[in-house]
């Protein structure tokens, strides 16, 4: 049984900030009362980490932490984890359930940044620059129209036409490119898009290959050498996703081969904690080979919105318990509470549990204003706004029913 916890007034309430979150998630915790902030630039090894989070009640985090079950089982206040970025794929995400802890992220608000910096790559791989330019640096000079092509008429794959591959089909569409799509999923084409019936298909037919899938384990070593065979010889291969989607080895074989002319990879299976620590790679010194630091969602406009919309839904949970738009949790969208106090019941998805939880209310004859139960197969979520004095108590007693993870109130 955890200890018994009130409700905190707002400066008591710790957040931690790491990897840099942008200043617009600062300024909003600030405004809505939260001034208990602690904020880091880079992540935080795990056992770093899970000393870090004894005190914590809410993290913010970007793709590099790494919020493991031990993680979870250490921080004991934690009430919800923002990921200000699309992919949720560095946190155990069940885990997180397990623990009563509700996840976030912003699922839209950097797709357009990776989708023009994927364009670019696009533009800049055709043209052979990145041996070009790192020639150059060498004081080489490779004057030549020699495998040099414009992109009109060329053939982009697209592996994932999600939000971001979706935005890309449009944008290369306007540079004349014809575009074929893979998808688990059926999606409609944008434009003149076609989709291909299957991985193979596509990567037979491509000039150049992009991927844009989430991590899940149908994902993991999407491409090997089996898939690089596939592609066209001289074809180019860019990989803004995950870098677990890639054998990153297959890939430098493939290009130091010729198979491949070049490739742009923004994302790597081991990347560096922050900008302090050496970046290793087999790709590193393959001239042909654009490489970036995870930066496709780092632009100032995309950071901005990312920092407010998860911040935003962290404060909303916090101090109203809405879970709209989790990515774990049941969803419940809540009314403000002006007047009620409210209480907030995570618990084991078991039969009996409301019946218990009503018959505390109701010992008690407290005039129950609103009740709100979302549940999935793992947890379900309790929110209750109701007109007492006894508020403690009642929490208290709820805590006690066997199967509850976590309970709160807010007054
Ligand atoms: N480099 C960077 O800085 C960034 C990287 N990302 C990565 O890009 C990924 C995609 O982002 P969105 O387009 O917003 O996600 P999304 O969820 O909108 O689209 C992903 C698409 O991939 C498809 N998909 C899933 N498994 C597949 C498989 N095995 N084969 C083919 N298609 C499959 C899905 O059906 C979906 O249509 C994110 O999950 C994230 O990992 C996102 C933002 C920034
Ligand atoms: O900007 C970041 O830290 C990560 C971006 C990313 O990969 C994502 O949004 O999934």
């Amino acid at each position: 049984m955890r200890p018994v916890k009130r409700s905190l007034s707002k400066d008591k309430i710790k957040v931690l900030l790491l990897e840099g979150v942008h200043q617009s998630a600062i300024k909003l915790f600030e405004r809505q009362g939260y001034t208990n902030l602690e904020i880091l630039p880079s992540s935080l090894s795990d056992d770093e980490l899970v000393e870090k989070v004894k005190d914590v009640h809410i993290i913010g985090i970007r793709s590099r932490s790494q919020l493991t079950d031990k993680i979870f089982a250490a921080a004991d206040k934690l009430i919800a984890v923002g990921c200000f970025c699309i992919g949720t794929n560095q946190v155990d995400l069940a885990a997180a359930k397990k623990h009563g802890v509700v996840v976030f992220n912003a699922p839209f608000s950097n797709t357009r940044s990776v989708a023009e910096l994927v364009l670019a790559e696009v533009i800049m791989l055709l043209r052979g620059i990145p041996a070009k330019n790192a020639s150059a640096h060498r004081g080489g000079w490779l004057k030549s129209a020699k495998n040099s092509f414009e992109a009109r008429g060329k053939v982009l794959g697209i592996v994932g036409y999600g939000h971001i591959g979706s935005q890309l089909s449009v944008l290369a569409e306007q540079l004349g490119m014809q575009v074929r799509y893979y998808d688990v999923e059926d999606k409609l084409p944008m434009g003149n898009a076609q989709p291909a019936h299957t991985l193979d298909d596509l990567l037979a037919e491509s000039d150049i290959v992009t991927l844009h899938v989430p991590e899940t384990e149908q994902t993991r070593w999407m491409m090997g050498s089996r898939q690089f065979s596939r592609m066209k010889p001289h074809s180019l291969f860019i990989n803004a996703s995950r870098g677990t989607v890639v054998d990153i080895d297959a890939l430098a074989s493939a290009l130091k081969s010729g198979h491949l002319a070049g490739a742009a990879i923004d994302v790597f299976p081991e990347e560096p904690k922050g900008n302090n620590e050496e970046f290793i790679s087999p790709l590193r010194g393959i001239d042909n080979c654009l490489l970036t630091p995870h930066v496709g969602g780092s632009t100032m406009e995309a950071q901005e919105n990312i920092g407010v919309e998860v911040a935003g839904k962290l404060v909303r949970y916090s101090d109203n318990g809405s879970t709209l738009s989790a990515v774990n949790f049941p969803e419940v969208s809540l009314p403000a509470h002006d007047t009620a106090r409210r209480l907030l019941h995570i618990h084991k998805n078991q039969p009996g549990m409301l019946n218990a939880i009503n018959s505390i209310l109701s010992e008690y004859q407290i005039n129950v204003a609103g009740q709100y139960l979302q549940t999935d197969s793992a947890v379900g979520y309790v929110v209750m706004d109701i007109d007492t004095d006894n508020g403690t108590e009642i929490l208290q007693r709820m805590r006690k029913i066997p199967g509850t993870i976590r309970a709160r109130q807010l007054f």
